[in-house]
Formats: C-alpha cells, sequence, structure tokens
C-alpha cells in the first residue's frame, strides 16, 4: 500500500457484497479516481471498524462509500465516527429484497448524515458518481472526465431506437 491514500474508501459489510460493490470499484475506476477496498462490519469486526473509521480522515481519505444488507449498521456508526461524508449502499438481500438494508441506511437521526443510494447496483454505481462529483469540485481534469462519462452515457440512450420494442 502507498503512503499517499486513496482518495475513495469503499468499505463493506462481508465479501458477499462484493457482487454490488465492485459496480461502485468500477465506476470509480472508469473516471480515474483513486480508492480502496476492504472488508469492515461494524457487526462482526466492531474493532476494525472503529479503528478505520476514527483513522480515516488522517489517512487522507476524503469520501467513504459503505455498502451493507440486511441489519445494514456499517454505514451510519461509520458516519458516527468520522467527519467525512459517508454514501450509504444498501444491499439488496435474499430475506427481505433489500427493504431491510434501505431502512436500516435512511432513517438516520438528524445529526449524522448518510447519503443514501438506491438499492443493489444502481445505487454502487451512483454512490461512485457522486463521490466523483464531489472531488470534482476540486478537480478540473476530473470534472472534464466526468463530463464526458456523463456525454457517453447521453450518446449511448440517443444511439439506441427511440421507439419501444
Ligand atoms: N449489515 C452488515 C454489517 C454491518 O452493518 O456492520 N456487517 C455485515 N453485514 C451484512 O450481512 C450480510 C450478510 O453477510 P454474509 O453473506 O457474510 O452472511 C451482508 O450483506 C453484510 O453487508
Amino acid at each position: 500500500m502507498s503512503s499517499k491514500r486513496a482518495d475513495v474508501a469503499i468499505i463493506m459489510g462481508s465479501q458477499s457484497d462484493w457482487a454490488t460493490m465492485s459496480h461502485a470499484a468500477d465506476t470509480l475506476a472508469a473516471l480515474g479516481v483513486s480508492h480502496e477496498k476492504r472488508i469492515v462490519s461494524a457487526h462482526r469486526t466492531p474493532e476494525r471498524l472503529y479503528e478505520f473509521a476514527r483513522g480515516a480522515k488522517a489517512a487522507g481519505f476524503k469520501i467513504i462509500i459503505a455498502g451493507a444488507g440486511g441489519a445494514a449498521h456499517l454505514p451510519g456508526m461509520t458516519a458516527a465516527l468520522t467527519p467525512l461524508p459517508v454514501f450509504g449502499v444498501p444491499v439488496e438481500s435474499k430475506a427481505l429484497s433489500g427493504q431491510d438494508s434501505l431502512l436500516s441506511i435512511v432513517q438516520m437521526p438528524a445529526g449524522i448524515p448518510v447519503g443514501t443510494l438506491a438499492i443493489g447496483k444502481a445505487g454502487a454505481v451512483n454512490a461512485a458518481l457522486l463521490a466523483a462529483a464531489v472531488l470534482a469540485l476540486g478537480d478540473d481534469d476530473l470534472a472534464a472526465r466526468l463530463d464526458a462519462w456523463r456525454a457517453a452515457q447521453t450518446a449511448k440512450v440517443a444511439d439506441a431506437p427511440a421507439d419501444a420494442p
């Protein structure tokens, strides 16, 4: 690991969340945003969470993307322990299709914000895009890459037939 930390930390409650959270990593990679990923669980590894979240800002991270499923306390607990912006991604759970994850993340008490995204892949992609948009406020090159990414997305839709199948 290099001494200069990545801008974005992607954390997740379990290895099983990677199928979802890899979309955040892929999107950040496509935009040239440096990121690190790690498994941290408020439930299963509370001390690792404490150590990570307490040290995240000093380590050089600027934004944290936290994905978890079920009783998804990871994003909120992370937000409680760091002044960095935290974006929460509700991972789709088997039992309740991610409704549990969403509700566990979204309804934070006033004072400890978590920017909550959609359930699943869309949320993971959008968390990465939001992180990039925040970082782009102070980085003109990244702002240009983000503009290009959005233009490419528009072109992809525009090139497809406008009539429904
Ligand atoms: N919600 C949390 C937390 C947490 O919030 O600290 N730690 C693990 N988990 C979630 O448990 C689910 C099942 O995990 P396993 O697949 O490992 O049993 C995962 O979606 C994970 O995010």
